[in-house]
């Protein structure tokens, strides 16, 4: 059974082709890393499955729905919601009224919105700034916050575009073990873009390598790690250089 189809999908920009026949499927529950080179096409992945860009070729398939070229409400609305790799608080909102405002592209009552909001702020670790400005968040902070407006909208699948970049060590460690149990406690599906490689062999049950806008491998963190195309084309001779 898939819940995620991405089937030969293509995207040009001016000539430069930033994906060419990326196809792969994911299953419900699954998490899946992808890795490969600055440029390799990782985020425009993302742009297309998440619908914020539309396709040149090929199709994105969520459930049993076409979701190719819609927009990115709706999809997330459906289920899919990513992350971005910058985050774009409203700083002159706390932290709580930031992941309320996220939680309100659901439907439901504005009460238990607002503490579905509260309990995904503590989920996320950020309880003590919750009323505090967004502004004040520190990058580790910020980060979270991405994360916190993310599960608001409740995903089925959530696309992680390098939610770790930017934390040192110690930082990571939560968000890789809150990573872990949307998974186990909540089925969530994950696909997560990453560079620190030990996250990606510590959480991902499969592994996507793309490199010039290809799939260059699939298969296991081992398998992807020893392949030699994957050492040339991204890793180097040691697996650890492709961390930061
Ligand atoms: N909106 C755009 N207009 C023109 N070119 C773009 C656009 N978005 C991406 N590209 C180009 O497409 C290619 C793939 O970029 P993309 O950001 O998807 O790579 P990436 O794998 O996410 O890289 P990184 O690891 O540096 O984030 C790059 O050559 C990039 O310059």
């Amino acid at each position: 059974m898939k819940l995620l189809d991405v089937d030969g999908v293509g995207k040009d920009f001016r000539g430069l082709r930033a994906l060419s026949e990326v196809g792969f499927e994911v299953e419900p529950g699954e998490i899946l890393g992808i890795i490969g080179p600055n440029g390799a096409g990782k985020t425009t992945l993302f742009n297309v499955i998440s619908g914020a860009i539309a396709p040149d070729s090929g199709r994105v398939v969520f459930g049993r729905r076409d979701v190719t070229g819609t927009a990115p409400h709706r999809i997330a609305r459906a289920g899919m919601v990513r992350t971005f790799q910058l985050m774009r608080p409203f700083g002159s909102m706390s932290v709580l009224e930031n992941v309320g405002l996220a939680a309100q592209h659901r439907r439901g009552p504005l009460r238990r919105l607002r503490g579905e909001a509260m309990e995904v702020v503590e989920r996320v670790g950020l309880g003590p700034w919750a009323h505090r400005p967004a502004t004040e968040l520190p990058t580790a902070g910020l980060k979270r916050l991405e994360l916190a407006r993310a599960l608001a909208m409740r995903p089925k699948v959530l696309l992680l575009d390098e939610v770790l970049a930017g934390l040192v060590p110690a930082e990571r460690e939560p968000v890789l073990d809150l990573l872990a149990a949307l998974r186990e406690e909540d089925g969530t599906t994950l696909l997560f873009i990453e560079h620190i490689m030990a996250a990606v062999m510590r959480l991902s049950d499969r592994v996507l390598v793309l490199d010039q806008g290809r799939v260059l491998a699939t298969g296991s963190a081992e398998q992807v790690t020893s392949d030699p195309r994957v050492i040339e084309a991204y890793l180097g001779e040691e697996p650890g250089d492709a961390e930061d």
